[in-house]
């Protein structure tokens, strides 16, 4: 395997005297999708944060293709190219597709919006994500379908020369049909050399669009594994008790 695009070493973060990340190391590679799993609680959200910029880091090391940063806020970490989608989504619903996706970093030719080199982005964007579901990128927010929104979301992701795309359970509130729909562009986003986090609680969506699962078990990282060298119940063991067989933790922290 190459350099990861993202690599953390030991971090830690706490909220007062909550220590929430313990010592935590996570890689996340280009072109690949990295589940990350874990139990209600376990730090999943907080460890996003961290990544996107929005809580700092105790202590630790951030690095992005093979050099450390220092990511403080989440305009850091946008320069760096990630870009979090996270379950709220964050679209206005009395915008429309092109509004939405260009929200705070509108496109000017002069003094004007140039609306129409926007039109053209969001369209080439969605295009080039094989997005066909959408009529029109001049349709309100508020008429789309769940799964319409969630791709809307994606590809306002995907449009700012992002590297590393990181989902917060992009199918937690769709059907059979969009769910397919959804994973197949979150797998397609992989294939198209970005680096995809999913946080999913779904061991379907995992088994089927994950590369590697990486394992969070109380604030610790009890596994980091490819997808193809586990099983359904050995992922479920890593999320329940932080161990399973030879895989996990070892110490205090896991319950085995
Ligand atoms: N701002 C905060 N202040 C204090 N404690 C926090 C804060 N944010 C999270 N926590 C605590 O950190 C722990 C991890 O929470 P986090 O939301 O990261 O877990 P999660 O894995 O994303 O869970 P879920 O799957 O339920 O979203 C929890 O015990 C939570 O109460």
């Amino acid at each position: 395997m190459g350099t990861p695009l993202l690599e953390l070493r030991g971090i830690n973060k706490s909220f007062g005297p909550v220590q929430v990340l313990r010592d935590v190391a996570f890689q996340v590679h280009p072109g690949e999708v990295t589940a990350l799993v874990g139990d209600n609680g376990a730090g999943k959200s907080t460890l996003v944060k961290c990544i996107g910029g929005i809580y700092p880091i105790d202590s630790g090391e951030y690095l992005m293709e093979g050099k450390q940063v220092h990511v403080h806020n989440p305009r850091d970490a946008a320069s760096h190219g990630v870009e979090i989608v996270y379950q709220d989504l964050a679209l206005c619903d009395n915008l429309d597709i092109v509004q939405n996706m260009f929200l705070g970093r509108e496109k000017k030719s002069g003094m004007v919006l140039d609306e129409p080199t926007m039109e053209q982005l969001a369209q080439q964007t969605l295009a080039g994500l094989s997005v066909r579901t959408v009529k029109s990128v001049r349709q309100q927010v508020s008429s789309l379908s769940g799964g319409q929104r969630q791709t809307v979301a994606i590809a306002k992701a995907v449009l700012w020369n992002s590297k590393l795309v990181i989902l917060d359970e992009p199918t937690a509130a769709l059907g059979v049909a969009q769910t397919q729909q959804v994973l197949e562009l979150v797998r397609r986003l992989a294939d198209n050399g970005l680096a995809v986090v999913l946080i999913s609680h779904n061991m379907n969506d995992v088994f089927a669009v994950s590369d590697r699962i990486a394992a969070l078990y109380l604030g610790r990282m009890a596994a980091q594994v490819k997808t193809s060298d586990v099983t359904h119940s050995q992922v479920v063991e890593l999320i329940t008790s932080g161990r399973s067989g030879q895989l996990g933790l070892v110490e205090e922290g896991a319950a085995a």
